[in-house]
């Protein structure tokens, strides 16, 4: 059952349209990744679906609930990309006058807190957050957000602009939270987190959505898999009218024919054989997230869906 519904979505600051038409939904313990150029609208969207930013058209449900409805807050918890944080408190004192603000009883926020840093690892906790390294600040943001133990996180780039390190801890981290059945939509411009951990994504460019579902509905809609046939000879000559391969390439005395789905595969296969040679290889390419994304990314926006 779908946890987040989200309607036709649609903000314009002044006159300028910000995000147009988005609608998707995301079930109970996916993790949902949004992503894009910068200005796309991703954090625009994210801020609706927290209640932060009234939406100019459309809905979004979470949990049942409209954003800015006491049981939907209590429910979410939201991650901004900046989070200001108050700099003359420790992290512990500051995650305490949180969870105060969500009535969590004292003993429960105490141990809610120190398992959240515990499990980023973050030292010193009881340090000025002003004193703090970025990536601590960062942890201490991430704590804050699980404080009143919400079913669905919002994460606006959870982890940009840190080291490795501290990068992997909230990668991590994000992902246990999920196996823990946390529902997580989550934004990054690292896409390789995006395809490490995301189960479905939308891409969007220009406010709008262009593409969208699994990675591997993505890459089927944006030219799928394809596959290298590897052999002694070059039977391109005889395939039938129609299944010329994309591309032949020679090398060290392969013959190397791109084809787009197995049946060409199979083409080439009797092909080459016909040609008195064999098949010794065929592999596989998939096109990166990156990949597709640039693609996506540059073409002009036309939705082409909802
Ligand atoms: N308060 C605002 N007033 C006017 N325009 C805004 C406002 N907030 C955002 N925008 C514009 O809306 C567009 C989408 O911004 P948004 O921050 O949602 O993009 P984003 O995809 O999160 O980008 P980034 O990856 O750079 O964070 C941008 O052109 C931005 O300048």
């Amino acid at each position: 059952m779908a946890i987040l519904e989200v309607t036709d979505l649609r903000k314009v600051y002044g006159g300028f349209t910000a995000v147009e038409g988005s609608s998707f939904e995301i079930e109970r313990g996916e993790v949902f990744g949004v992503v894009g150029p910068n200005g796309a609208g991703k954090t625009t969207t994210l801020k609706m679906l927290a209640g932060l930013i009234e939406p100019t058209a459309g809905t979004a449900v979470v949990a049942g609930h409209t954003p800015g409805d006491a049981e939907m807050q209590r429910q979410l918890g939201f991650l901004p990309e900046e989070s200001p944080l108050y700099e003359e408190m420790t992290a512990t004192g500051y995650l305490e006058f949180f969870a105060d603000l969500y009535d969590v009883p004292g003993d429960v926020a105490r141990e809610r807190i120190h398992d959240s840093l515990d499990r980023l690892d973050l030292e010193h906790r009881d340090r000025r957050i002003g004193n703090m390294s970025k990536g601590m600040q960062r942890k201490v943001a991430i704590a804050r957000a699980l404080v009143n133990d919400p079913d669905v996180l919002i994460f606006d780039e959870p982890a940009s602009g840190l080291d490795p390190l501290t990068t992997n801890y909230i990668i991590e981290f994000t992902r246990e939270l999920s196996d823990e059945g946390k529902t997580i939509v989550f934004s990054a411009h690292n896409l390789f987190h995006v395809e490490s951990i995301c189960d479905r994504i939308v891409i969007m460019n220009d406010g709008r959505i262009v593409a969208r579902g699994t990675l591997e509905e993505i890459r089927a809609a944006h030219g799928g898999t394809e596959y290298h046939v590897y052999a002694t000879a070059d039977g391109s000559d005889g395939l039938p009218d129609g299944r010329d391969p994309i591309e032949v390439t020679r090398e060290n005395g392969q013959v190397s024919h791109l084809v787009a789905d197995m049946s060409a595969v199979e083409a080439v296969q009797d092909a080459v054989e016909a040609d008195g040679g064999r098949v010794t290889d065929i592999q596989t390419q998939t096109p990166s997230l990156e990949e597709i994304f640039l693609d996506v990314a540059s073409e002009p926006t036309a939705e082409g869906e909802s």
